[in-house]
């Protein structure tokens, strides 16, 4: 474990000078500061376990004005730094204002060394403790919305061969890497894959769908925010920036990120620093960055809607992923794999598929790529009777008339089979095979926002 970082304010330099000997002998890396604006600004700059703050300093030598001040100050700079306070003029009333402003505990002059070094040590493991909740409840949440990743990558064509053994060269150094694709090429699956294979694949992978981000929101979920921040600010929030520190952050549809933040996101991926909405105090982190879009982005910056400078730093190394219709030798692979899969997950017997679908499934120009492939074959096995696939279970003629919109609703008959979360995810799927993976242009024709639209993507 690294040394523990104490700092210690006090106006005399005796006392600084006692903690100092008594601190450094336990073992702790020790700071001192006699005034408050020093306590601040180093604070602001470095980062300690604990604070150990006298609350008088010279203008008022008993109130505790100051320290207070101090501690509220302290609170807002380093969220998660435990402050004991110490005063010579204790007060049950002083104690219990330091306490209401931030400060964890409260020491009494002349002090006890054993009980002074008991609540050092306390506070100290109270205060980790609370940094990994924090993290751990907001990492918890993103990994239920990624559930049903870590999957099986499928890749035996000549194009996807040659394609991961350069993502693999690419992962080992930490270049950030731009993943261009259609829709459901697999774009998510190889930044994961990218991930998995580099030197950060022990640490987390942190996933933000930029289009499902409300603009409003974007400062606080890229860089967190501190308590009491904006009026929905009630606890404190950590950013996915700070979450994927030691990662990778898979940046996904950043064709999506709103031009006003576009200038901010610049400045973290240029310097590797940010500060938490309300907080002063900047923060450094050391992050790779993973980017993907099926959009455009050339015609985005000629149009004024993405700044060149932001994607000269995201697309450092390109990588494209081929549609499913030129990888035709991956199909079949594909099929038997989802086969296997959606047979576990209803039950059933294994299935096999005669020629003719085979023949069928290659010849197929699949708009909606491995997305397509993986409904279809989930719905091929829902509903089955028997347990092979023929060409009739395709339904590939349907697919192939280019998703007019008036079939957007299964057929009554399937209609009364399904319930209405199914229904639900049917026609959005439709729908962007209709728009061809144009987010912005389904969303609008089913009378949603963007984000809305982004958020019951999410939700399937
Ligand atoms: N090579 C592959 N092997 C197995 N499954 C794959 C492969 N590529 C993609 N898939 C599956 O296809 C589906 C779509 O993949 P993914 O979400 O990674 O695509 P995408 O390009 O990120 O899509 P979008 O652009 O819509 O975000 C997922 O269920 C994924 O697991």
């Amino acid at each position: 474990m690294s040394q523990r970082h104490i700092l210690i304010a006090d106006d005399d330099h005796d006392i600084l000078l006692a903690l100092k000997f008594l601190l450094t002998s336990e073992n702790y890396r020790v700071t001192l500061a006699s005034t408050p604006l020093q306590v601040i600004e180093l604070v602001k700059q470095n980062d300690y376990s604990a604070l150990l703050l006298d609350l008088n300093f010279n203008l008022d030598t008993t109130s505790g004005e100051e320290g207070l001040a101090v501690i509220e100050q302290i609170t807002k700079l380093a969220l998660n730094l435990p402050i004991v306070v110490m005063t010579g003029w204790a007060t049950v009333e002083l104690a219990v204002a330091a306490m209401q402003k931030g400060a964890c505990d409260f020491v009494q002059k002349p002090w006890d060394n054993e009980r002074l070094l008991s609540i050092i040590r306390n506070q100290i493991a109270l205060a980790s403790q609370k940094q990994e909740n924090e993290k751990l409840n907001v990492e918890n949440q993103l990994l239920k919305a990624q559930s049903g990743r870590n999957q099986a990558m499928i890749a035996e064509s000549e194009a996807m061969q040659q394609l991961l053994s350069t993502a693999e060269q690419v992962a080992k150094s930490d270049v950030n890497v731009l993943i261009t694709g259609e829709n459901g090429t697999g774009k998510s699956l190889l930044a994961e894959y990218i991930h998995n294979c580099s030197n950060r694949a022990q640490h987390s992978l942190i996933q933000v769908n930029m289009g499902a981000i409300a603009e409003n929101l974007f400062e606080s979920e890229m860089f967190g925010h501190i308590k009491g921040a904006f009026t929905d600010a009630r606890e404190n929030r950590i950013g996915r920036f700070e979450l994927a520190h030691h990662g990778s952050l898979f940046l996904d549809e950043i064709g999506n990120i709103p031009i006003s933040q576009q200038a901010k996101l610049l400045r973290v991926l240029e310097s590797q620093q940010f500060e938490r909405v309300g907080s002063s105090k900047t923060q450094q982190v050391d992050v790779r960055i993973i980017a993907a879009t099926n959009a455009d982005i050339g015609s985005l910056i000629e149009a004024g809607d993405f700044r060149q400078d932001l994607f000269y730093r995201l697309n450092s190394i390109e990588l494209t992923l081929p549609s499913l219709a030129k990888r035709q030798a991956d199909i079949i692979p594909l099929t038997e794999h989802y086969l296997t899969q959606f047979c576990q997950k209803y039950q059933k017997d294994s299935f096999t598929i005669t020629a003719s679908a085979k023949q069928a499934l290659i010849s197929y120009h699949w708009p909606g790529n491995i997305r397509e492939l993986n409904h279809l074959i989930e719905r091929a096995v829902i509903l089955s009777s028997t347990n092979q696939i023929d060409i009739t279970q395709l339904n590939l003629s349907l697919a192939s008339q280019e998703h007019p919109l008036e079939t957007c609703i299964v057929n009554e008959t399937e209609e009364f089979d399904q319930p209405l979360s199914a229904l639900e995810k049917a026609i959005i799927e439709r729908r962007i095979a209709h728009f061809h993976g144009n987010m912005s242009q389904a969303a609008k024709s089913l009378g949603l926002s963007r984000s809305a639209f982004y958020r019951r993507i999410e939700k399937f």
